[in-house]
């Protein structure tokens, strides 16, 4: 059963004269009651990613083919015209920076019934102030959250007043864009325990959370995509994945990070050598062969097949002719 099913999705930005291919043929699912971490290095198309799923693509992305089903309907990632009625109400935006997403001039209860507004402009002051001193306290904030300003509060206070009125309309999926990314480590564990209780206490119905952070996801997901260069190489359980994970990409990840997992500590933390591929020019074959020390011929040349096999899937030669010599013998 899915909550989400992103399928298609591919996007460039322009820039004079070029296109940097930015998303190529995406396709990911959301479970109802989970959150799928999106994990990969600088530049493979993280936050590309997150503003097309949270219907908020800047000016200069141009999203080509893509599709999201949820909740029963599809919505066309190509026709941004028709987003803005989703936006904050199917699907919302956890934004990196809680400070930044914070506007210093107003009190939380004011923007906050700016967003109660965007969705329903009847609603009250009164009725919004109601709705949104019921969640500041499910969240375990204080009644004089309400009133205060921005810098009033303590960066933990802002982080949770930033989940708050993120997730005020009750949407469907929540994106959360490297929201841990500038918390320190005390910080990002009440942040990953508040995002698992949004799920748990069923105020937002699915999560994808988007990070370089392998670690904090193999704590936080309950499956965990890898992209590189605009591709999703591989999707597995959180635990699958971090234990073996298939594609080489995902194998030299994990290789380079320490994850807290039994078994894991210790581990020689290595490099990936060489650097990741140059968007301009679209990639034939898999964007990873250059720096693959397992690539065959094909794989410069031919996309490789996105092979789904039980819980899992990845994309990858290797895989796809051991599972066709298994089929053979
Ligand atoms: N406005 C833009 N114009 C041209 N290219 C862009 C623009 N924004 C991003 N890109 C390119 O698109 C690709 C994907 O960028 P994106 O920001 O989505 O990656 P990311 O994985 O989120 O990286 P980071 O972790 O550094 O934020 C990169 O190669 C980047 O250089």
């Amino acid at each position: 059963m899915t909550l989400a099913s992103i399928t298609n999705l591919s996007a460039h930005y322009t820039a004079g004269d070029q296109r940097f291919h930015a998303l190529d043929d995406v396709a990911l699912d959301v479970r109802p009651g989970q959150v799928l971490g999106v994990v990969g290095e600088s530049g493979c198309g993280k936050s590309t990613m997150a503003s097309v799923l949270s219907l908020n693509p800047g000016p200069s992305l141009r999203v080509t083919s893509g599709t999201l089903a949820i909740g029963g309907r599809d919505v066309d990632l190509t026709d941004t015209a028709s987003h803005r009625a989703l936006r904050g109400g199917t699907v919302a935006l956890l934004p990196q920076g809680a400070l930044n997403a914070l506007n210093p001039t107003r009190r939380v209860g004011a923007m906050a019934h700016d967003i109660l507004a965007a969705g329903d402009r009847r609603i009250t002051r009164a009725e919004s102030l109601r709705r949104t001193a019921a969640r500041l306290e499910a969240l375990e904030l204080p009644p004089r959250v309400l009133r205060a300003y921005p810098h009033q509060l303590s960066g933990g206070m802002r982080q949770r007043v930033v989940t708050a009125l993120a997730t005020l309309r009750n949407p469907r999926l929540l994106v959360a864009d490297e929201p841990s990314s500038a918390l320190d480590v005390s910080s990002q564990r009440l942040l990953v325990d508040l995002l698992r209780r949004l799920v748990a206490d069923g105020l937002v119905e699915g999560i994808v959370f988007i990070t370089h952070d392998v670690a904090l996801l193999s704590e936080l997901a309950d499956r965990i995509a890898v992209m590189y260069a605009g591709r999703v190489v591989e999707e597995a359980p959180a635990k699958d994945l971090v234990a073996a994970p298939r594609h080489p990409y995902a194998q030299a990840l994990l290789a380079s990070v320490l994850v807290p997992e039994p078994g894991t500590r210790g581990h020689r933390v290595t490099g990936i050598p060489g650097a990741p591929p140059d968007l301009r020019a679209p990639i034939p074959g898999c964007p990873f062969a250059p720096r693959c020390a397992h690539a065959l011929d094909r794989c410069a040349d031919e996309r490789p097949p996105r092979l789904v096999i039980g819980e899992r899937d990845d994309s990858c030669w290797r895989s796809a002719e051991a599972e066709e010599a298994a089929h053979v013998r």
